[in-house]
């Protein structure tokens, strides 16, 4: 209670510099996954570039445009949509909300007749769009929000955890969107996310950042050849009643009709593994996983101990 009401007449202020130095290009037409930790400054990063923040230092190009000074000019080139906020109001049918941002954004008729006609087909809003946003599931919020961000045909989409909380059935649905928009409409798209499935499916190119500091920028495939040695390998064979010896493969489990084997590609070489095997057995189906693009990450985070 003491140090509660000290607080009132004596603050401590701390401050923390929540982006050091990052400096990144982005081309037209790109889907980039920005991603890291909790706190490392995805959102900052996002609200710098949608013009919501003004950084202390540094500076932000966007289409000629730096975002927080020609605000104005600047958000009709850009859509907006953070998972954990909503740009529709609460109490009014959706469609009242995409009206009232037709009027903000000043878009014309036939364009925003034409959009909306797109996004409702696409996005599967023809029975939601009467009821207020209240009563909307989480799923069905987040489809209208996405549609609300591009009434006014934006060339870049920023989303800040668009998938948050969907369920799967949506999910797959909101990143097929994501990518049909990018593919036909050639929208630029910047994505935060901490499901790396959204990233598997959408980004070709992965911007890590951690405690403000930019760590990694670069595409999936150079994180998998950096990180990616060990494929599992699941082999089904006719019975054999003893387990396999397979120099360069560690065997994981085995039956008398199933192995799995881990390999070292950097230690063997996968078809050698495979040749050997069917020396031994009379193999029936083969199955080769990657490690999965969520433990690749985690360990570009150990490398950069912000795990
Ligand atoms: N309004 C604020 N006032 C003070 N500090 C803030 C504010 N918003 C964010 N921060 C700090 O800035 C840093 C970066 O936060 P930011 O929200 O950008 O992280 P993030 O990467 O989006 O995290 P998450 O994945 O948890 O959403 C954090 O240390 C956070 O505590």
């Amino acid at each position: 209670m003491k140090e509660a009401v000290k607080a009132l007449f004596h603050r401590e202020y701390t401050a923390v510099e929540a982006l050091k130095d990052i400096s990144f290009t982005i081309k037209p037409g790109e889907i980039v996954g920005y991603i890291g930790p909790n706190g490392a400054g995805k959102s900052t990063t996002i609200k710098v570039m949608s013009g919501i923040l003004v950084p202390d230092g540094g500076s932000c190009s966007i289409m000629g445009y730096t975002p927080w000074l020609d605000r104005v000019a600047y958000v009709k080139n850009i859509g907006v949509v953070f998972g954990q906020r909503s740009q529709l109001w609460w109490d009014v049918p959706v469609v009242d909300s995409f009206e009232l941002l037709r009027d903000i954004y000043d878009v014309p008729e036939q364009e925003y007749g034409s959009n909306l006609s797109l996004l409702t087909e696409t996005l599967e809003l023809a029975d939601i769009i009467q009821t207020p946003v209240r009563q909307l599931s989480l799923g069905q919020r987040m489809r209208c929000e996405i549609a609300a961000s591009l009434l006014h045909s934006p060339s870049i989409l920023f989303l800040d955890e668009p998938t948050i909380g969907l369920d799967a059935v949506s999910k797959i649905a909101v990143r097929r969107f994501i990518r049909t928009i990018n593919e036909e409409k050639g929208v630029t798209v910047i994505l935060t996310t901490h499901d790396m499935n959204d990233i598997e499916a959408l980004a070709r190119r992965i911007i890590l950042i951690g405690k403000g500091r930019l760590l990694f920028d670069g595409s999936i495939d150079a994180i998998r050849s950096r990180f990616d040695k060990e494929k599992t390998l699941t082999i089904v064979y006719r019975n054999r009643p003893e387990p396999l010896q397979i120099a360069g493969a560690t065997i994981e489990s085995w039956s008398p009709e199933r192995a799995v084997l881990r390999v070292d590609t950097e230690k063997a070489v996968l078809s050698d593994v495979l040749i050997e095997a069917s020396k031994q057995v009379e193999l029936l189906d083969v199955a080769i996983d990657a490690q999965p693009i969520e433990d690749l990450i985690v360990q570009l985070y150990k490398e950069h101990q912000i795990s």
